[in-house]
């Protein structure tokens, strides 16, 4: 519930709305309740009188509070809808905007399944449930009250009947819409995991293929789709058991009713037209209950998505923002005792790095697999803070530096190339919206990009599928490097950037990150010696310490990570030895 109120102020811009919904449904209400009172009117007075003036008049009565009725359904459905997918518009739009600043330990710890179930079906039922509430919960309480009163009011010797009924249905509808609840639960869980298979199988979907595993992750994703199922059915269940539930108690209270008018209490007969009427005051409670129970049950299926979004809402992105002016920054760039943890129970993927780099330096890291490369890169656009020691740009804790500024300054190339559908061209000014023809098709050169683009029959505007999947590796990774160099970043980081290219390609390449851009900081993850062999530093990483800083030539008589890395790349032709 906690939630729910939480989310209360998406509905502030449409209150109108909101207010009106009731409003209107307020109307119809009390004009259906008007109906089997001015039937019994008719019965007991018009036809047992034989007025037939009375009867037309009453009957007429009844017609125009038919109409007030329908304008007023009519109104409540309009208002209702439109507030109900404004604010999940509302949700979704915050929801997504605050997926985007999601620090990298949040989106790992929460994951992609969730996320997207967070988007699509969870916020589609919180709009079911504030549209129904508007429509329905209304409906319910009024017409179950108003029904409860005229039975007080006009048909007293049959209310004990309502004071037995009553108290089950109630029971009823509270055990199993608490029962339903955990059990949506259930299902949107099921749902996070059926979302993150679908997902991981459409992304490896060529994994899949080249290993001739369809079958096997048909069989997975059988398993997540059943496991839905069977939670879906349990909750399904539940709210279909609840109608004829209540029917049947209602029914029990009818044939009660009937023998009342057979068997007359203390002498006294009840009026056929006030039996009728009690009936027909019966059948409104039943509906009056059985809608409010659907809404109950709507807001039991919307209460563990409303905590979902609300959880994600919540997570702040806890950076401190900019104290200092922002000037430019150079490129210097400095970690002292940098230790870092994924999973902060202490077990340090990177344990008290310290090396600095002056602006313009060229800067190789290498190391076995899973050493640590990849997680000290991502450490300089603040992907990932620090556990403890610092990193310093231009002087500065980069703690202090806005994460725009720090980002804005930083040139990434991942190793897994990312692309976007859309053009070659809008990928390439990703970074850089204004970038000239001319930027571009200078950073495309320096990529190595330029000769293939110019072979595509619409050059830069050759139109990209989702994750460039018409693009070859190393197509895709040239592009990555373009897009890097268009924004002509101050720190480059290259992380495995050239793998997948030619060597005569990569040489190009390298020179021209030499002769290009001089005054910026590059730091270049490789696994191959030979691509840093010439940059002024090279940081060599074991299980997470560094364990030698120097020149190629410098860390060949020193370091003997380096020495054997060195040995065994020579020995599989990897080095040219001059
Ligand atoms: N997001 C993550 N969550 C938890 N652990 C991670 C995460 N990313 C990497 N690791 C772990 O951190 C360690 C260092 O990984 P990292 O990717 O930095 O290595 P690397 O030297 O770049 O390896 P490679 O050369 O294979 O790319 C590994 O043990 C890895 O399992």
């Amino acid at each position: 519930m906690k939630s729910i109120k939480k989310l209360l102020p998406y509905a502030t811009p449409y209150k109108l709305f909101v207010i009106l919904a009731p409003l209107l449904m307020a109307l119809e209400v009390t004009m259906d309740l008007l109906q089997p009172l001015l039937l019994q009117k008719i019965i007991d007075y018009g036809i047992a009188e034989n007025d037939t003036t009375y009867v037309i008049q009453m009957g007429t009565f009844m017609i125009i509070a038919a109409i007030i009725g329908l304008i007023g359904g009519i109104g409540c459905t309009i208002f209702s809808t439109k507030s109900a997918i404004n604010i999940a518009t509302d949700i979704r739009r915050d929801l997504f905007y605050k997926i985007e600043h999601l620090s990298s330990e949040n989106r790992d710890r929460i994951g992609t399944g969730k996320l997207i179930t967070n988007v699509t079906s969870d916020i589609n039922s919180v709009q079911q449930a504030v549209m129904m509430t508007l429509r329905v919960f209304v409906r319910g309480p009024l017409l179950f009250i108003g029904s409860v009163m005229i039975v007080f009011f006009q048909a007293r010797e049959l209310f004990p009947i309502l004071v037995i009924i009553i108290p089950i249905l109630l029971f009823v509808i509270i055990l199993l819409s608490r029962k339903a609840g955990i059990w949506f639960k259930r299902v949107q869980e099921a749902l996070d995991q059926l979302n993150s298979k679908l997902q991981e199988s459409i992304a490896g979907i060529r994994v899949v293929k080249a290993f001739v595993r369809k079958e096997y992750e048909i069989n997975l994703f059988h398993k997540v789709n059943v496991a839905l199922t069977n939670k879906t059915k349990v909750a399904e269940q539940i709210i279909t058991i609840l109608m004829p539930v209540l029917l049947f108690v209602i029914n029990i209270g009818m044939a009660v009713t009937l023998l009342f008018g057979v068997f007359p209490i203390g002498g006294s007969t009840i009026q056929v037209g006030v039996i009728l009427a009690f009936i027909n005051y019966l059948n409104i409670i039943l509906m009056a209950l059985t809608s409010s129970s659907m809404v109950l049950m709507q807001l039991m299926r919307a209460l563990p998505s409303a905590d979902r979004i609300q959880e994600v809402l919540e997570i702040s992105t806890d950076r401190v923002e900019s104290t200092i002016d922002e000037m430019p920054i150079k490129g210097d760039v400095e970690f002292r005792n940098v230790s870092f943890s994924y999973n902060k129970n202490g077990e340090y993927v990177l344990n008290s790095i310290s090396f600095s780099a002056s602006h313009g330096e060229k800067i190789g890291i290498i190391g076995a697999t899973g050493s640590g490369k990849t997680t000290l890169v991502k450490l300089f656009p603040r992907l990932y803070d620090v556990d403890h020691g610092e990193i310093l740009i231009d002087g500065q804790n980069s703690k202090n530096i806005s994460l725009k500024h720090i980002r804005g300054s930083i040139g990434f190339v991942t190793q897994k190339p990312f692309l976007f559908s859309g053009s070659i061209k809008s990928n390439l000014t990703y970074g850089k919206k204004d970038a000239s023809e001319t930027e571009m098709q200078l950073a495309s050169k320096n990529a190595c990009a330029e000769e293939f683009i110019q072979k595509l029959d619409a050059r830069y505007e050759h139109p990209l599928t989702q994750e460039a999947t018409n693009l070859s590796g190393g197509q895709k990774q040239r592009l990555s490097l373009a897009r890097a160099f268009v924004r002509k970043p101050s720190i480059l980081i290259l992380d495995d950037a050239t793998s997948a290219v030619d060597a005569r390609s990569e040489a190009i390449i390298l020179d021209a990150l030499k002769s290009s851009y001089p005054k910026t900081t590059i730091f270049m993850v490789s696994s191959k010696i030979s691509s840093i062999l010439d940059v002024d530093k090279i940081l060599v990483m074991e299980e997470g310490s560094l364990v030698g800083v120097g020149t190629h030539d410098e860390l060949l008589e020193t370091c003997t990570v380096y020495q054997e890395i060195y040995q065994t790349q020579v020995q599989t032709g990897g080095v040219m030895v001059e």
